[in-house]
């Protein structure tokens, strides 16, 4: 049994808390929301985002950071991206030399082009950084449907020791060193999501959203690889697996995001209506400053950008990818009439 502090109240950090309880163990979960903190501490459930997951008795939720941090065995920090390096800056005083931090959550940072982790070691540098990925929706973990991630960590000891702590008869846990890999399909594959919500928008079909998963992978393992991420992490769970649920799943926020948009609704328009972060929308400027830094062509992400930012119609932009030269699908194999 270990003593965990949950940081972040949303869908996923409310499923994983109750995950963690039903393993055994002691779980504190923090909000920066008094309101969210009174809800879940009179109604045990987070109505509103998990209708139907019960938080036991046992667990703790609070809106005080310090008591959520210290004298835990490890953390998890479920914060949408775009509040991870504040949060993590507040938490700094509290964290302990060498406390494990388990980030959850999946975004790029538009001004540094830092992912999650890099960003919690700059504001935590005495924190052990680790990751968890893989397909894996809030709504299907809270109700104890199978489901497997990757606990992607710097040394094997604490991959195995958040192993033992997360996984179960439900929820698989696999471990990997390539925390860069786990991290980069996590973040990219949520634009290639909204990509496929617009597809379903539009009125596309089953042969539109299978070219955009397989062409969208091919993207950022390419991206993903020049940075340093492993092939086999983009042909994996948090790769083409976590890629495959959020293009596909009635509970994905980035797809359902994209498929209001596909249905003319505006990028804000859209984001308000799903009431859950679209990381999506914040990842895709990084995910296009990234191709360009490092000089891969990535067409699906270059237009969703122009769809989000630059008031391009999704059905032209499907029609442009369309109507690309015409090229070998991968440019890497030779032919045997040119060699
Ligand atoms: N929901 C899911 O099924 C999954 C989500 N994720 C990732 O986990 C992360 C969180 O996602 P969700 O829980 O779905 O999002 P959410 O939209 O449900 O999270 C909102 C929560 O964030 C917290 N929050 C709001 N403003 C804040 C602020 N200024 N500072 C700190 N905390 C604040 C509050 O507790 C709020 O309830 C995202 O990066 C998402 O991609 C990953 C896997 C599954
Ligand atoms: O990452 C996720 C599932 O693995 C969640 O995706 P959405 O944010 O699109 O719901």
């Amino acid at each position: 049994m270990a003593n965990v502090g949950v940081i972040g109240a949303g869908s996923w950090g409310t499923a994983l808390s109750v995950l963690l309880d039903d393993n055994g163990h002691q779980v504190t979960i923090w909000s920066i929301d008094l309101e969210e903190v009174k809800m879940l501490n009179e109604q045990r459930e987070h109505a509103k985002k998990l209708p139907g997951v019960k938080l036991s008795d046992k667990m703790v939720i609070t809106g005080n950071l310090q008591e959520a941090i210290e004298g835990k065995d490890f953390l998890v920090l479920a914060v949408p991206s775009p509040f991870t390096r504040a949060t993590a800056k507040k938490m700094c005083p509290y964290v302990a030399e060498g406390q494990k931090i388990v980030d959850v959550a999946k975004g790029i940072e538009e001004s540094t082009l830092k992912t999650l982790s890099q960003q919690i070691e700059e504001e935590i540098p005495q924190a052990d950084v680790a990751v968890l990925s893989g397909p894996s929706h809030a709504e299907e973990v809270g109700r104890k449907l199978p489901t497997t991630c990757v606990i992607g960590a710097k040394t094997k000891k604490t991959a195995e020791y958040l192993q033992k702590a997360f996984i179960s008869p439900v929820f698989r846990v696999y471990i990997s060193p390539d925390i860069l890999g786990i991290e980069l399909g996590g973040s990219l594959k949520n634009v290639i999501a909204l990509a496929a919500g617009m597809a379903d928008g539009l009125g596309y079909g089953d042969n539109t959203k299978a070219a955009l998963i397989t062409r969208g992978i091919a993207e950022i393992a390419r991206l993903g690889m020049k940075m340093g991420g492993k092939l086999e992490t983009f042909t994996g769970l948090t790769g083409i697996g976590d890629l495959i649920v959020t293009c596909a799943s009635v509970h994905s926020r980035n797809r359902k995001a994209g498929y209001l948009m596909g249905q003319g609704k505006s990028m804000q328009e859209a984001m308000d209506e799903v009431q859950m972060v679209v990381e999506g929308v914040y990842s895709a400027k990084a995910a296009a400053r990234l191709a360009e830094k490092y000089d891969v062509s990535m067409p699906i992400v270059t237009a969703v950008n122009q769809i989000l930012f630059e008031g391009k119609k999704a059905r032209d932009a499907v029609n442009e990818l369309m109507l690309r030269e015409s090229k070998n699908e991968h440019a890497s194999l030779p032919w045997p009439d040119e060699v």
